[in-house]
């Protein structure tokens, strides 16, 4: 068994994190643990630094100091071109609004990880589609994301971070636009596909009813975490 896939060994972890937007301080100290196939909350008040710990975590920025490690990698020593492989490979995102690309298609939004992955039209359409079956999202593949409900969209938005077989996927308010049934649809249907394939979830919300689908919650309070969560 390699060190990475030891259930003691964390798959991502962060130490350390600090983080400024000019004088303005995002993150003083940050760092969490996150094991494989777990579902770890993030909550916290409006400004406490949630947004940009999931960001640093998943490579999107990078931190002013501090490390974070996935699967034995430190993600500050790797070139950009190994981080944007990581993001298309290993982890998917979800954000609040699901940014989806208005001229495509359902299934076309949810292909395109994999046709840029180098997949072709007919497979990458037809694995679409399961995903999309698998959210709930039936019979709307050819509708542009304008035409669904914000619930639906961000089902779409799921099976589009599920389709390539992620091991972390990286959920920032993925309920935060949505009523009261729309999001217990929505993280329903997360933490379902979430413990059949096996990957963990990094959800940050400040909403507790979101929170509960989550194994563990940790609370962030002026860019720090508390408490600090350490795998021996
Ligand atoms: N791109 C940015 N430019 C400037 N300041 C930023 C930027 N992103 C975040 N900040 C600031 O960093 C601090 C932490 O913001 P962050 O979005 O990480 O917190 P959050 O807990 O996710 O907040 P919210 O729940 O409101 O999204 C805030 O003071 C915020 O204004």
């Amino acid at each position: 068994m390699s060190k990475h896939e030891d259930a003691a060994v964390p798959l991502l972890s962060a130490r350390g994190l600090t983080k400024a937007y000019g004088r303005t301080p995002a993150l003083r100290g940050a760092g969490l643990d996150l094991r494989a196939g777990e579902i770890l909350a993030v909550t916290g008040p409006s400004g406490s630094g949630k947004s940009t710990l999931l960001h640093c975590l998943a490579g999107i920025v990078r931190p002013d100091e501090g490390t974070v490690s996935y699967a034995g990698e430190r993600l500050a020593e790797q070139p950009e071109r190994r981080l944007g492989e990581l993001r298309r490979t290993d982890f998917g995102v979800v954000f609040q609004f699901g940014q989806l690309i208005p001229e495509l298609t359902v299934r076309d939004n949810v292909a395109l990880p994999l046709l840029l992955g180098g997949l072709g039209r007919a497979q990458a359409g037809a694995r679409a589609a399961e995903w999309l079956e698998r959210f709930g999202v039936r019979g709307q593949e050819e509708l542009r994301p304008g035409e669904l409900s914000g619930g639906q969209a961000q089902r779409v938005a799921l099976a589009r971070a599920l389709v390539t077989g992620p091991r972390v996927v990286f959920a920032d308010e993925p309920t935060g636009a949505l009523d009261s049934l729309a999001s217990e649809q929505v993280m329903t249907a997360l933490a379902r596909a979430a413990r059949e394939s096996g990957a963990a979830v990094l959800l940050v919300t400040h909403d507790a009813q979101t929170a509960a689908y989550a194994d563990r919650e940790v609370r962030m309070a002026d860019g720090t975490v508390a408490p600090l969560e350490v795998t021996a």
